[in-house]
């Protein structure tokens, strides 16, 4: 099967490399210039763990290719997924320039016919209207036929996701069309759910809206336990051992960020006020975020009072471990504020540093390590938990900063080694170190 893909961010580069590992003849096509120069190299433009293997074992297997030429890309294709960005419109609303772009690409470029995938998330009834422009810019005797085939897949887990998904969906109006996507898809082996197109799409914004909602959910549990003396990690631990509740995504801290649950629920929301329909539930869940993401500034400034003049480290940019992605990231929201208020700031990142130079420029100061980072400053605050930062032993707060005060906004020590340190350490939904505690706390 040949196949092309319109768009090689973080969902079209995946999919197309992992369609080729599978063993189809994958082509990958992007606008930018640059980033098909590194690819054709087999160099990934994004940080995603394991990609870059995969991308060069594929291109030295000639199951995958690279192109900016969209006759090249789509004249000849099979199937041609559609994996370009959605960015939010100043309303909320999904902007769907890039996705209409490509489909009259596509109509213009086609000579024979093909099947189209809608992989970018759009709003019900987009699958509709693609079709719709196809038909009409397209020529007459070529059948082209469009399938949504939304994507689950998480950065810093991509590849994984890919070969490990708890169900692939395929929304089809054209049995056919629905079959042909399917096969493609069997030798990843994962659940296949065949339903309508606009179910699809819907599956795919309820499915984020629920994930944030979950998220909003906990952290407002978790701003109550701080105030009654409750511990959240048990609490979410507890919750979580009930099979109707799960243990996933119970993580307090400060809010969800990311290319896709900040924009998926406010477009789910504008999607809903189009049928006169107002999701309540919903914009209660993007309000606790948005005031989730203060917190941090909001108890520093509660410790501090004024802030000025203070030196503060904040760790991790990116807006969740093992990725270099830094949109709606809750560390530009804190170092917007902490930069209002005129704190002195340096920041470190394992992986994100490069992308956050692109928008904070020399508002910060960039620092080689975590360590150095934190050195000689007033406050840390640790907004992404990768690994690196999880394992930076309390010692070294204590032996670097002259009165540690630590802001974790994703709980990255325990309550009780806090609270063997000479720290200050603020959590979330934990209290503060040196109030009265659960005494049986086990739990992260
Ligand atoms: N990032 C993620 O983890 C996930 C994203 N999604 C959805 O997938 C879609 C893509 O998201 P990302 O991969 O994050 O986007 P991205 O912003 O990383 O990449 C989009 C790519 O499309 C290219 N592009 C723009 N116009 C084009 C055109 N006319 N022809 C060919 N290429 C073009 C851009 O140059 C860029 O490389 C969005 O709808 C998003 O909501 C879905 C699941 C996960
Ligand atoms: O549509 C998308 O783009 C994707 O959005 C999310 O994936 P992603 O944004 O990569 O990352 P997540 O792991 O879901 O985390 C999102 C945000 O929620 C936060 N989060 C997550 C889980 C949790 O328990 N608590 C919590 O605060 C993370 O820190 C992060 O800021 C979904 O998990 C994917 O299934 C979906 O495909």
């Amino acid at each position: 099967m040949k196949i092309t893909i319109a768009g090689t961010g973080y969902v079209g580069l995946v999919t197309g490399v992992c369609l080729a590992d599978i063993g189809h003849i994958v082509t990958c096509y992007d606008i930018d210039e640059q980033k098909v120069q590194k690819m054709r190299q087999g160099i990934s433009p994004i940080y995603e763990p394991g990609l870059e293997d995969l991308m060069k074992k594929n291109i030295e297997e000639a199951r995958l290719f690279f192109t900016t030429d969209p006759q090249t890309a789509y004249e000849d294709a099979d199937v041609i997924y559609i994996a370009v960005g959605t960015p939010e419109n100043e309303d909320g609303s999904a902007n769907l320039t890039y996705v209409e772009e490509t489909a009259l690409a596509i109509s213009r470029y086609v000579i024979k016919d093909v099947i189209v995938v809608i992989k970018s998330t759009v709003p019900v009834g987009t699958n509709d209207r693609i079709q719709a422009l196809i038909d009409k810019h397209k020529s007459p005797e070529i059948r082209v036929a469009v399938v949504s085939n939304p994507e689950f897949l998480r950065e810093g887990s991509a590849i994984y996701d890919m070969f490990h998904g708890d169900r692939i969906v395929i929304g089809a109006n054209d049995e056919y069309a629905a079959s042909v996507i399917e096969e493609i898809n069997k030798p990843f082996g994962i659940p296949i759910i065949k339903t309508d197109r606009r179910s699809a799409e819907m599956i795919k914004y309820a499915a984020n809206a629920f994930l944030a909602t979950k998220i909003s959910f906990i952290n407002e549990i978790a701003n109550i336990c701080e105030k009654v003396g409750a511990n959240i990690d048990d609490v979410a631990y507890g919750i979580g051992q009930d099979k109707r509740i799960g243990p996933h995504f119970l993580k307090a801290g400060i809010g969800y960020g990311g290319s896709c649950f900040p924009k998926d629920t406010k477009a789910l929301v504008q999607l809903a006020g189009n049928v006169q329909h107002k999701f309540d539930l919903l914009e209660s869940v993007i309000n606790v975020n948005n005031k989730q993401r203060l917190l941090l500034y909001t108890k520093a400034k509660e410790m501090f009072g004024a802030l000025a003049g203070k030196k503060a480290a904040v760790l991790g940019l990116a807006f969740k471990p093992n990725t270099d992605d830094i949109r709606e990231a809750a560390s530009i929201v804190l170092i917007d504020k902490l930069l209002e208020e005129q704190v002195d700031i340096t920041v470190y990142d394992p992986v994100a540093m490069e992308n956050a130079k692109k928008i904070l420029n020399d508002s910060v100061q960039y620092a080689r390590s975590a360590v150095d980072a934190i050195n000689g400053k007033d406050m840390v605050f640790i907004v992404t938990e990768w690994e690196e930062i999880k394992n930076i032993p309390l010692s070294t707060y204590v032996e670097k900063m002259k009165e540690p005060i630590i802001f974790d906004g994703r709980n990255c020590y325990s309550w009780q080694e806090a609270k063997s340190y000479p720290v200050t350490y603020i959590s979330i939904g934990r209290g503060q170190a040196g109030e009265a505690q659960p005494l049986f706390s086990k739990h992260k």
